[in-house]
């Protein structure tokens, strides 16, 4: 009996499929992909680049749509040279604090620990930069893709050193155990690390967080506004100079707080939010403080819950000191989620309508988000996140129209971390028809967003180390101070004034793979495939994979004939010995005696 083998991710599967899967190939290397071209140098310092980067300008002239090809070249220059990155957490003693420390300490000293399924080895799995792959280009055997961390020099998760705040006293090793997200053979040989590892006294302004939450506030700073500003600047250059690390990158993983007003005079410039810090205005709120804080040390300040800690005083205030910015609200779950669906569903021309999202948890995160001010501030970024996909498709929608949207989220301490999200998404098909598609989603949310809080480390401080200049600049750019290359892990992406918010998960993680191309000299990925498509295909291009065909194995075309699948092979040398010539039908390898890998005919 002849098969055709289908080959599937690296290896091959050994069910006969009768369809053609392009072998792929995966390498676990750790190394640094070196780009043989004119277009890219490797010095000592920097990997430099010429780039050619290619938009379509459009223009309305009457009742047509002009489109121009703008070419533009960039010399893109990255710095080889990876520091040692230090992390502080703002709530380092929370669940998502403390489960990112243990996934970094028991991924450095190799921890496994037993389970009830058996022993578990560590890993970074939901890290784009640790546990996702890029596709580098083809090979002889075909797509190669390769771990996104080696594209470019990237700070190695192992290697960060974290440290951070938290308004509870409670040492890292006591507040794991009351996080509950980790198994008890992993936290009980964390444990002894972990309780060495004490968060530094933060600020507490009770009205920006839930009541609820003043029975943790037992580890405080004092003092003003501006003088707690001063002891936080001071607690990052000591966290800089005791573990010795080259740079800082402050994340807030505090408790959601309710949204600052923004008003003229307030906080809307530099200098009216610095002034009205001096003053200790009351609508100051700690993450602003903290933001305020980081960009005066010239340390990237990252927003991972949805409050509006960045307020426009705090932008400008980054601009001036050229610091970078990136948030809101880490995207680890429902909305990552909803991030895909509704861009599937516009872009087939299937019309949402309806989005329900309802969820349950109960970890102190669920708690502080029972209160409604803080609750607000989570609607927010869960419901804005379809917008841009919506606003993307004028057959299905009318200009403002949007689907309904609820977002509910409802406190239950049982289900701990185990967040339950359950969405109903109903849309519109064809002449009246309507498609409802109903999920349940168990996200462990601290094990989702663990790995998101690595990735926006490591990918702002490899953007610190890029830079970029047109063709005729002599100096060259950083990036804008709102780094919105981080918007696939936010539901609320920062973006420079004035530019467009992509939530599309799939588009934002293009721009990421595109933009890291783009600094080793590579094209974009367009998934064209240009070189499969045409008649007469180049024999270079075809997989050297043997092929065997099933000979019974016929489909029919629609007229109830049965017919050989055609389908075009590669030249291969069959363990029988017969060679196929490239672009032979699938009859033509029959006739030629072609055999499965076995030798069976
Ligand atoms: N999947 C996720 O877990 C996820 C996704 C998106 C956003 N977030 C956001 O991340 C944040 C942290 O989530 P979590 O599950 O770790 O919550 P958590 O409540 O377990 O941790 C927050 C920690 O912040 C501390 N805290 C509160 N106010 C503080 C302050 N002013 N200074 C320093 N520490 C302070 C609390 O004591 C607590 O230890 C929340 O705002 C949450 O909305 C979480
Ligand atoms: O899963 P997701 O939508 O990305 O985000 C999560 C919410 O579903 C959850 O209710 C909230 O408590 C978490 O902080 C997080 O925001």
């Amino acid at each position: 009996m002849m098969r055709i083998v289908r080959w599937l991710h690296g290896g091959r599967s050994d069910s006969g499929m009768c369809c053609f899967g392009i072998k792929q190939n995966c390498f676990k290397m750790n190394k640094e992909i070196r780009v043989e071209s004119p277009n890219v140098v490797y010095t000592d310092e920097y990997i430099e680049s010429d780039y050619e980067y290619t938009t379509t300008k459009v223009r309305t002239e009457g009742n047509t749509l002009i489109a121009t090809p703008e070419t533009t070249r960039y010399v893109f220059r990255t710095e080889r040279k990876v520091p040692k990155l230090g992390v502080m957490l703002v709530g380092w003693g929370g669940n998502n604090g403390t489960t990112v420390t243990a996934a970094v300490l028991a991924n450095k000293l190799g921890i496994t620990w037993n389970t009830k399924e058996g022993e578990r080895q560590p890993d970074y799995f939901g890290s784009l930069t640790q546990a996702s792959t890029v596709s580098l280009g083809v090979g002889p055997e075909g797509e190669v893709f390769v771990p996104m961390k080696t594209l470019l020099p990237m700070v190695d998760a192992n290697d960060i050193e974290f440290d951070g705040w938290d308004i509870s006293c409670l040492n890292l090793g006591d507040a794991m155990r009351r996080a509950q997200v980790l198994d008890y053979d992993l936290q009980r040989q964390l444990y002894p690390i972990m309780s060495k590892l004490q968060p530094r006294p933060s600020i507490y302004f009770p009205d920006f967080i839930a009541a609820n939450q003043r029975d943790r506030a037992d580890n405080l700073k004092s003092g003003t506004k501006k003088e707690m500003i001063d002891q936080i600047r001071a607690d990052i250059q000591d966290f800089r100079m005791k573990k010795n690390v080259d740079k800082v990158i402050v994340i807030w993983s505090a408790n959601t707080e309710r949204f600052s007003d923004v008003r003229a005079g307030l906080n809307d410039t530099a200098e009216n939010l610095l002034n009205s810090i001096e003053r200790g205005e009351e609508e100051i709120s700690q993450s602003t403080l903290f933001a305020v804080a980081s960009v005066l040390e010239g340390v990237t300040f990252i927003n991972g819950s949805p409050q509006n800690a960045l307020v426009p005083g705090v932008i400008e205030l980054a601009e001036k000191k050229q610091v970078y910015l990136g948030g809101d609200d880490f995207k680890s779950g429902q909305t990552k989620l909803k991030s895909v669906l509704v861009d599937f569903l516009v872009s087939a021309g299937i019309k949402p309508v309806s989005i329900v999202s309802y969820n349950h948890l109960g970890n102190n995160d669920g708690r502080n988000l029972s209160a409604p001010q803080t609750f607000r501030s989570k609607e927010i970024t869960k419901t804005n996140v379809v917008d841009d996909m919506v606003a993307s498709n004028s057959i299905l929608y009318e200009p403002g129209e949007k689907p309904d949207h609820a977002v509910v989220i409802k406190y239950v301490p049982y289900v701990g971390d185990s967040k339950r999200a359950m969405d109903e998404y109903t849309s519109e098909i064809m002449l009246g028809g309507r498609n409802t598609i109903a999920i349940h989603n168990t996200c462990e949310d601290s094990l989702l967003a663990s790995p998101l809080i690595l990735d926006l480390a490591i990918i702002a401080e490899l953007c610190e180390r890029i830079q970029f200049r047109k063709e005729g600049e002599d100096e060259f750019h950083k990036f804008n101070t709102a780094l919105s290359i981080l918007s696939i892990l936010c539901k609320a992406p920062l973006t420079a004034r004035g530019t467009p918010i992509m939530n599309a998960f799939f588009k934002q993680r293009a721009c990421i793979d595109n933009i890291f191309r783009a600094c080793i000299g590579l094209a974009p990925l367009n998934h064209m495939g240009l070189e499969y498509k045409q008649d007469k295909l180049d024999e270079s291009v075809l997989l050297p994979e043997s092929v065997s065909v099933d000979s019974s194995r016929t489909h029919s075309n629609g007229a109830g004939q049965s017919s050989q699948v055609e389908a075009k092979v590669a030249s291969k040398k069959l363990t029988n010995g017969v060679n196929l010539k490239a672009n032979q039908t699938l009859a033509q390898c029959i006739e030629n005696g072609a055999t499965d890998v076995n030798g069976e005919r």
